[in-house]
C-alpha cells in the first residue's frame, strides 16, 4: 500500500516529535508521561504555541507500530498531542497501545471526530473551530485557554455544553500570563466550579 493509504486508514502518521516528560497541565500534572505530537493543525489559533506542527507535510511519517512500541519502553502513560491529533484515524495506534498495557490520554480542539480508544480527553475548544457535538459527552477535563476578557464568556459557554462530571480549567495563555492569570484567580476564587491550570512545564524548563 502506499503512504497516502496507510495516513488515511491511521496504519502510520506524521510525527512532529515524541518525548518522556511530566505532564505540565491540568487534572494530570505532575505525572509522568511518554509524548506523541502528531503534525498537522488547520484550527489556527493566533497564540498558538506550536505553530510548527500545523504543516504535516513537514513530520516525518512512521508507522502506528513503530511508535507504540518505542513509547511504551519509557512509560504506559501515553498523551497524544499535536497538531490537531483528531485529524488522523487514531484507531491503528490506539489499540496498539491498548494490547501493551498503556493508559492512554489525548490533547484536542474536539473539532474533528472521535477515532480510537482514549482513557482520558482533555477538551480545549477553540472559537475558530467548535468542537463536533458527541465529543462533549465524553469529555473528562475542559480546559479553556484565557487570551483576553471574551475568553470568561467562551469558557461559560463551552462548560454548559460538557458532562456534568467534566473538570472544568482555566489556563492563561502564555504569552498574556501576566495580564490575565491574576483575572483567572480572581475568577476561580468567585467561580469555584473551575480550577487554574497552569503550564508547569514551561516555568520548569522541560519539554
Ligand atoms: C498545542 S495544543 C495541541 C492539541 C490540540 N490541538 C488542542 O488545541 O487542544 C495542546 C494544549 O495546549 C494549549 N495551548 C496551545 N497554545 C497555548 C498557549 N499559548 N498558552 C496556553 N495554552 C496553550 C491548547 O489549548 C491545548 O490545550
Ligand atoms: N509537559 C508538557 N505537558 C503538556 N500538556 C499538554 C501539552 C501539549 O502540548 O499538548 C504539553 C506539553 O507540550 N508538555
Ligand atoms: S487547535 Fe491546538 S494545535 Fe491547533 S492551532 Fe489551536 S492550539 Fe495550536
Ligand atoms: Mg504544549
Amino acid at each position: 500500500m502506499n503512504e497516502q493509504s496507510d495516513l488515511d486508514l491511521g496504519l502510520s502518521l506524521p510525527i512532529m516529535e515524541h518525548f518522556y516528560t511530566i505532564q505540565g497541565e491540568g487534572r494530570h500534572t505532575g505525572t509522568s508521561a511518554y509524548f506523541i505530537r502528531i503534525g498537522g493543525c488547520d484550527v489556527g489559533c493566533h497564540w498558538c504555541d506550536v505553530k510548527e506542527s500545523w504543516n504535516p507535510d513537514l513530520h516525518p511519517v512512521s508507522s502506528a507500530e513503530e511508535i507504540a512500541k518505542m513509547a511504551v519502553k519509557h512509560s504506559k502513560t501515553i498523551v497524544l498531542t499535536g497538531g490537531e491529533p483528531l485529524m488522523w484515524n487514531l484507531s491503528p495506534l490506539t489499540s496498539i497501545l491498548k494490547e501493551l498495557g498503556c493508559t492512554i490520554h489525548i490533547e484536542t480542539s474536539g473539532a474533528y471526530p472521535m477515532s480510537g480508544t482514549i482513557d482520558w480527553i482533555c477538551l480545549s475548544p477553540k472559537k475558530n473551530s467548535l468542537p463536533l457535538k458527541e465529543i462533549y459527552e465524553k469529555t473528562h477535563e475542559l480546559k479553556m485557554i484565557i487570551y483576553n476578557q471574551h475568553d470568561f464568556i467562551f469558557a461559560e459557554e463551552q462548560a454548559e455544553k460538557v458532562n456534568n462530571e467534566a473538570l472544568l480549567y482555566l489556563q492563561p495563555e502564555w504569552s498574556n500570563r501576566e495580564k490575565m492569570t491574576p483575572k483567572i484567580i480572581d475568577y476561580v476564587m468567585k467561580n469555584p466550579k473551575w480550577k487554574i491550570s497552569l503550564q508547569t512545564h514551561k516555568y520548569l524548563n522541560i519539554p
